[in-house]
């Protein structure tokens, strides 16, 4: 399997998708927190992450180089500007896949001012080449510029103004150990618990100028699967929703109707994941079954099976990946109201879905 490609697969625009479309895009900028205070949540790395800089800032030196890693959507592209802002430094934003030779990335490299800050989102896609320039480049903050081609080539030592390299992965575990090595502060960011959702959308419908109640955003926060990307999006969508069907304000009422209309369930989960869940609990009995036998049930290739509606399910706790093929929780039948086959004989109350 090429693990290379870092984006989801195609279970086309999804709404609780956690990688940024066109619109996230878009309108992202004006969401973003500017400095540290603003930053909702992640109290741990907010907290390393002021002493590093604090420190850095009383020495009257450049920050240690900061590696952010975590899930799409909670907050490294944010924090990387945070920390610009926070050194009153500029920012330079590139990108592994944007980094095909070693030479693209010497250039860049030999243009930062003194104290500047280089973002590079996707570090893990960087080339190979390219990847040992910028060990040095961390390092010694110097790089060689090879020129020339074959027996005739020179290395010409360069020396680089102190910088911070801020790097970004999705997948930390990509990163080829010297690599990480070299980052002074590593920041694992974690998923967000739902009170601090409700912050980001409080925050988020104050700048969109958008009526919000405390139980319509803590509608919106427990649906959002930890992600502040997926809670601003879902916010858009119950926002439009209440300026066609009602005053425009908010309510625990219209975000649910709206969630609806969208297929975005109580717990997060959207059309694909529900049916993923109802396949392994209606057609085999909570399991277990061979991913490729779900996957047909469901109408989907393996792959958007496996890579798309999987993680969450397991992180939700509601499925879980054994070797003898893929097993529904507990947690699975109650969600989806489905009485699990053995239960009936219990007698505690509940209806009888199987007959008697
Ligand atoms: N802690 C936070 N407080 C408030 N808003 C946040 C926070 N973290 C992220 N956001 C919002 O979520 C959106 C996505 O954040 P960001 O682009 O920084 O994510 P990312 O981790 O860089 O994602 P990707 O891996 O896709 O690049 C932004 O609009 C940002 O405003
Ligand atoms: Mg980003």
């Amino acid at each position: 399997m090429n693990w290379d490609d870092t984006t989801e697969p195609t279970a086309a625009e999804r709404l609780v998708g956690s990688v940024a479309d066109g619109e996230d895009q878009a309108v992202e900028a004006a969401l973003r927190p500017k400095d540290l205070d603003e930053f909702i949540g992640q109290e741990k790395v907010r907290e390393q992450l002021d002493l590093v800089l604090r420190a850095a800032r009383a020495r009257g030196a450049t920050a240690d180089h900061v590696l952010l890693s975590g899930a799409p959507g909670l907050g490294k592209t944010t924090l990387s500007m945070i920390i610009a802002a926070e050194m009153e430094a500029p920012i330079r934003i590139t990108s592994g896949p944007a980094i095909q030779h070693a030479g693209d990335l010497a250039a860049i490299l030999s243009s930062l001012q003194e104290g500047e800050v280089l973002f590079l989102d996707e570090i893990h896609r960087m080339s190979r080449p390219a990847e040992e320039m910028l060990y040095m480049a961390m390092e010694d903050f110097r790089v060689d510029v090879i020129v020339g081609k074959g027996p005739g080539a020179t290395a010409i030592p360069l020396e680089l103004p102190p910088f911070t390299l801020v790097g970004a992965t999705t997948r930390a575990g990509l990163l080829p150990p010297p690599l990480r090595d070299r980052f002074g502060f590593t920041a694992h960011m974690e998923f967000y618990e739902p009170t601090e959702l409700e912050r980001v959308i409080h925050r988020s419908a104050n700048l969109l100028d958008v009526g919000i109640e405390a139980d319509g955003a803590a509608e919106i926060a427990g649906r959002s699967r930890g992600t502040p990307r997926i809670a601003n999006r879902l916010l858009r969508r119950v926002r439009d929703y209440a300026q066609v069907k009602a005053d425009g304000r908010i309510t625990r009422e219209i975000a649910e109707a709206a969630l609806a209309v969208y297929e975005v369930d109580a717990r997060g989960l959207d059309r694909l994941d529900r049916a993923v869940l109802e396949a392994l609990l209606k057609l085999f009995g909570g399991g277990p079954v061979g991913l490729s036998t779900l996957a047909v049930a469901v109408g989907e290739e393996r792959e958007t099976v496996e890579e798309v509606a999987e993680p969450f399910l397991v992180r939700e706790g509601l499925l879980a990946r054994t070797p003898r093929g893929r097993v529904a929780t507990p947690a699975a039948w109650t969600h989806l109201g489905i009485v699990p086959p053995g239960a009936r004989a219990t007698g505690n109350g509940q209806g009888d879905l199987f007959g008697a």
